[in-house]
C-alpha cells in the first residue's frame, strides 16, 4: 500500500530565493511597479514552486476523474447516474466542453475511470477502478480507508507518469454524477459549517430537492461521524473515489514541484483534503475560477486562494481550471519576454 507520508514528506516549502529574483525581475520591467498586479504574483508563484526564476510551461495536462456515488439513490442530483459512464465515452470522443476548451489551451486530457459503477473500454480510457461507484454515504461509510488510499495512489501514478512525460502544469478535473453532494459533506465536515452554507444545486435541483440533499449530507455525517482530525477518515466516510483520486494528484504534483490548477468545487473539495493532510501543498495550488456552487468561495477563503476567473461555470470537468491556463501563460511569457528598464532605454520611476 502506498506510503502517503512519503509523498507528504517530500512536499517542500516555495523557493524563496527563486521567488525574490522573480520580484527582482518584474520590478525591473518596463512597466509600472505593481502593474500587472495578479500576473506578477502567478510569475513569482510559479518561481517558488519550480525553483527557476524564469519558469515556463511546456506541457499543460488536465487529468480527469470519473467515478460514481451510491449517494444518488437518494435523489440529490438533476440527472441520472447513468451519465457518468455516458459522459466518459462523450470525453474520449472529444465531444465534452473540457475537450474543446483543452484543445484550445493546448492541454493533454486525461481520462481515468476510478471507480464507475459500468466497465469501460477504450484505448485511450486509463481504467483504474477502485470499485464500482461508492456506497451510500446516507447509510454506510462511502468506502473504506484502504480503498481511499487505493484511489490516491491512483492520482499519484498517474502524475508519475504524466511528469515523465514532461508535463509541468495540470489542471484537475472530474466527472460524477452526485459528487457535488460528496463535495459539500466534505466541506461542511472539514471548514465545521452547517451543510447548509455549502450545499448548491450541482446539475440544478429546485428548492425541495435542495433542502432534501442538505438533510442527506446532515445524516451522512451524523450517520458516518467522520474524525475531522483524520483526512482519510473523512475522505473515505463521506467523499468520493474521483476525489481522493485528485487528492493523489494534488498531493504528487506538488511532491514534483508542479503547480495545480484547481478547477471548481468537486476539485477543490479535493485541494480541502490535500490540505488537511499537508498545509504546506497550499503553495503549490491556483485557483483557476470561483464555481457558481455555494461552498466553493468557502473552500478557496480557507486555502489562501483568489480565484482568476469568475464566469458563473458551473460544470466541473477542469473547465475553469484550464480556462485559465491561458492567463498563466500570459503571465510566464510577461516575466520571460517583457524588456527591462535598462535593455529597452526607457526611464525608470522617479526616485
Ligand atoms: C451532461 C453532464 C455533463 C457534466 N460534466 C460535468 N458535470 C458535473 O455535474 C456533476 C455534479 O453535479 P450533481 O452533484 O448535481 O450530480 C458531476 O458529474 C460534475 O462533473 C456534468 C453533469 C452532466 C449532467
Ligand atoms: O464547481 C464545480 O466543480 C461543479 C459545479 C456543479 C456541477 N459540477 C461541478
Amino acid at each position: 500500500m502506498i506510503e502517503l507520508q512519503t509523498i507528504i514528506d517530500r512536499i517542500a516549502p516555495l523557493d524563496a530565493g527563486s521567488e525574490e529574483q522573480a520580484c527582482s525581475r518584474q520590478s525591473q520591467l518596463t512597466k509600472p511597479a505593481g502593474s500587472l498586479g495578479r500576473l506578477e504574483e502567478i510569475a513569482v508563484q510559479f518561481a517558488g514552486i519550480t525553483g527557476n526564476a524564469l519558469p515556463v510551461v511546456q506541457q499543460r495536462a488536465v487529468v480527469v476523474m470519473a467515478a460514481d456515488h451510491g449517494v444518488t439513490a437518494e435523489g440529490v442530483s438533476a440527472y441520472p447516474k447513468d451519465v457518468t459512464p455516458q459522459m466518459v465515452l462523450n470525453f474520449l470522443a472529444g465531444g465534452a466542453a473540457i475537450n474543446v476548451l483543452a484543445r484550445q489551451a493546448n492541454a493533454v486530457v486525461t481520462v481515468v475511470d476510478i471507480g464507475v459503477a459500468a466497465d469501460l473500454q477504450h484505448p485511450q480510457l486509463l481504467s483504474r477502478k477502485v470499485r464500482y461507484g461508492t456506497a451510500n454515504m446516507a447509510q454506510e461509510p462511502a468506502m473504506s480507508q484502504q480503498e481511499a488510499l487505493q484511489a490516491i495512489k491512483v492520482g499519484v501514478d498517474i502524475v508519475e507518469s504524466l511528469a515523465a512525460r514532461g508535463v509541468d502544469l495540470i489542471a484537475t478535473g472530474e466527472m460524477g454524477i452526485g459528487n457535488t453532494t460528496a463535495a459539500s459533506a466534505l466541506t461542511a465536515c472539514l471548514l465545521n459549517v452547517p451543510a447548509e452554507q455549502v450545499t448548491g444545486r450541482g446539475t440544478g435541483i429546485d428548492d425541495q430537492q435542495l433542502a432534501h440533499k442538505v438533510r442527506i449530507i446532515e445524516r451522512a455525517i451524523a450517520h458516518n461521524h467522520p474524525d475531522i482530525d483524520r483526512p482519510l477518515d473523512v475522505l473515505a466516510k463521506i467523499g468520493g473515489l474521483e476525489i481522493a483520486g485528485l487528492v493523489g494528484v494534488i498531493l504528487a504534483a506538488a511532491a514534483r514541484r508542479i503547480p495545480v490548477v484547481l478547477d471548481g468545487f468537486i476539485s477543490s473539495a479535493a485541494g480541502l483534503v490535500a490540505y488537511a493532510l499537508c498545509p504546506a501543498v497550499k503553495g503549490y495550488l491556483l485557483a483557476g475560477h470561483v464555481s457558481v456552487e455555494r461552498g466553493h468561495r468557502l473552500i478557496l477563503e480557507k486555502l489562501g486562494l483568489e480565484p482568476l476567473l469568475n464566469l458563473q461555470l458551473r460544470l466541473g470537468e477542469g473547465t475553469g481550471a484550464v480556462l485559465a491556463m491561458h492567463i498563466i501563460e500570459g503571465a510566464l511569457r510577461t516575466h520571460l519576454e517583457m524588456s527591462t528598464f535598462a535593455d529597452a532605454g526607457v526611464s525608470d520611476k522617479i526616485e
